[in-house]
């Protein structure tokens, strides 16, 4: 693929986030909007408390009624207005707050989207070939959606758990302290059992759960994953055994862990239902009334708002799995926004001529372990370099250098006199395009994909580039040929999109190509089409290409031999070829590797894409 689609979304990344790496927490990511959070739980606190006064109106005109005295008109009246408004500014204000709440909700879902955009952008782009793009998808998709119970959903729902027990609790504290003691006997009994949970023996049950299950998933994947090979080379039963004992192992510790926990949760249910509930506060009422502590009609608000006070305990356990659901998702969002992005240049300089100048130059994916030693290598302009060398000996990783995936360890990457990290991006992918052997079309029409670096492009143009990139007739045979929208009409084989990302290149015009001529999906017509592309540009650009075939070297200006992150040898091809030196031997090994390749025959390059 060309770099100008990647180009693109760095260049337009124009607001990104703090880039300093540093992780935040998930108050600090939302302090934009604590604002708007606490105007959120403030009409909700309001809201709640409010409401209660329907309810207080009903064991108000209860206790009213049935008092022996006479009812005072004045009193229920006020008491039934007071209801009826208070259920009106409830629902004023839970609504507002629940309106505000999911715009809330919108804008701060927005701005991690934004945020994880602008960092996807100014990230290596040799770092997205680590990550599989269904992570990618989830962390944008799924877990920046898992924020929105917590900032939608739990304020209202942690509000009013604790705020309606609390006002209750001081209203019945007004009717009978003694009997407010007795109604919280079971929530006391709950809270009781909670430590009976976080025994170290429980954690660990919890946490062989958790990894058994998570021990499912793999397997599925890799049962699903493995499945053409192993329906290939017999074995079906083996991986059938090895799936079933891990389901087995995991019913086995989901047993122990609901032994466990069985009856410690059945305990709390009990003490938390409303049968218990109602049992204690009328065995209290009771024993209050009959030793005449309390008038029979104060048992009323009891059984009213006595069923209440449990909420808060059953509230804790849901309120708080959406608040870790929250806090585990919105850590793999901050594991996104705090990759080290490339330092872009605050004053980009711009390059004198096309000439590419590897000094010295070290590299490692991670560190104590060094894939590219000490490279010195100038590519001049007009001239095409051949890049050779067993596999695993760095090439793929060297080349990448150029459209600055990655940033040398140590040592430099001039481009024109230019060190890539002092030139801006935009310059950078306008003077350096590339056809990797991983190529990616996008969801868009066969000519949008082909003229991605040059949009204004005309059709002549893209179809020009197609014929030259020996992908043009194959295109006619698509169902609306360059206006058929790939992955969605139709899909390309692995050839043949590499040489869509050939014309791509082709169209593109860069100065600078880098080419790796594929292994992958060698098929004539693609090798054709690199030849071609070659030939074309050769002459006029500065070209590096990843030879594997004898050809592509022979038609090169200088061959370079690499070897475990070394250049071992360099020079004239047809010098190089005839002396015995490590490259004609590497040259002559790879020649019958080839050759018993072709014996076996393999089709390639119908993979789609
Ligand atoms: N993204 C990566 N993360 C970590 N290590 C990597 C990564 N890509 C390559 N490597 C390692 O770096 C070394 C050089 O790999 P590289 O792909 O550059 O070699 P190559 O010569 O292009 O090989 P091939 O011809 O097989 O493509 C190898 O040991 C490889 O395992």
């Amino acid at each position: 693929m060309t770099t100008t689609d990647l180009a693109e979304a760095r260049v337009q990344s124009t607001s990104p986030p703090d880039d300093t790496g540093v992780r935040q927490s998930l108050v600090q990511l939302l302090r934009p909007y604590l604002g708007s959070f606490a105007a959120v739980v403030i009409l909700q606190v309001i809201g709640a408390v409010v409401g209660l006064a329907p309810l207080l109106a009903v064991v108000e005109l209860g206790r009213a009624l049935l008092s022996p005295d006479p009812p005072d008109h004045g009193y229920v009246w006020t008491v039934v207005i007071a209801g009826a408004i208070g259920l009106l500014v409830r629902l004023l204000f839970t609504a507002t707050a629940s309106g505000i709440g999911h715009v809330l909700d919108d804008q701060v879902q927005l701005s991690f989207r934004r945020q994880l955009a602008a960092r996807l952008g100014r990230v290596p782009i040799g770092w997205f070939s680590r990550r599989r793009t269904g992570e990618l998808a989830k962390v944008v998709g799924e877990d920046v959606s898992a924020v929105h119970p917590f900032i939608a959903h739990t304020p209202s729902e942690l509000v009013s758990a604790f705020v309606v027990p609390i006002v209750s609790l001081i209203y019945l504290f007004t009717v009978d302290s003694r009997l407010t003691l007795i109604t919280l006997i079971p929530v006391l009994l709950a809270v009781a059992l909670v430590p009976l949970m976080m025994t170290p023996t429980r954690l660990r049950e919890q946490k062989e759960f958790d990894a058994g299950m998570g021990r499912i998933s793999n397997s599925v994947v890799e049962f699903v994953q493995g499945i053409a090979v192993v329906k290939a080379f017999g074995g079906g039963e083996r991986a059938h055994r090895k799936f079933r004992t891990t389901v087995d192992e995991f019913v086995t510790s989901f047993y122990r862990m609901v032994r466990g926990l069985s009856g410690i949760a059945a305990g709390m249910q009990l003490a938390l239902s409303p049968p218990f509930v109602l049992l204690v506060v009328l065995i209290g009422g009771t024993a209050r009334i009959t030793s005449g502590g309390m008038a029979p009609a104060d048992l009323l608000p009891f059984l009213l708002l006595g069923l209440g006070l449990t909420a808060p305990v059953a509230a804790l356990g849901h309120g708080f799995d959406d608040l870790q659901a929250a806090r585990r998702a919105v850590g793999r969002i901050q594991d996104v926004l705090t990759v080290q992005s490339l330092p872009e240049p605050t004053n980009p300089t711009a390059p004198q001529g096309h000439r590419v100048v590897l000094r010295d130059v070290r590299f490692g994916y991670v560190t104590d372990h060094e894939v590219l030693r000490g490279i010195d290598l100038v590519l001049e302009p007009g001239t095409v370099t051949a890049i050779v060398g067993p596999s695993g000996s760095g090439k793929s990783t060297m080349v990448q250098l150029l459209p600055r995936f990655f940033d040398p360890t140590h040592g430099s990457v001039t481009l024109g006199g230019v060190d890539l990290r002092e030139l801006g991006s935009r310059d950078l992918y306008r003077t350096v395009s590339f056809v990797f052997q991983d190529t990616s079309l996008l969801r868009a029409s066969v000519a949008d994909n082909i003229a991605l670096a040059v949009p204004q492009a005309d059709l002549d143009d893209v179809v020009r580039v197609a014929k030259l990139a020996n992908i043009h007739d194959r295109i006619l045979e698509l169902p609306r040929g360059y206006d058929t929208i790939l992955k969605e009409e139709s899909g390309l084989s692995g050839g043949e999109a590499q040489r869509i990302s050939i014309a791509r290149a082709l169209l593109a015009d860069a100065p600078v190509l880098v080419l790796d001529e594929a292994t992958a999906f060698a098929d004539p017509r693609t090798e054709h089409a690199v030849r071609r592309a070659l030939a074309t540009l050769a002459g006029d650009k500065t070209i590096l290409v990843i030879a594997h075939r004898l050809e592509t070297v022979a038609h090169a200006d200088t061959a370079v031999m690499l070897d475990n992150g070394e250049i071992v040898e360099r020079g004239e091809p047809a010098e190089l070829l005839a002396g015995n030196g490590k490259f004609a031997a590497f040259w002559q090994s790879h020649r019958s590797a080839a050759a018993d390749q072709a014996h076996a025959d393999v089709p390639q390059g119908d993979e789609p894409r």
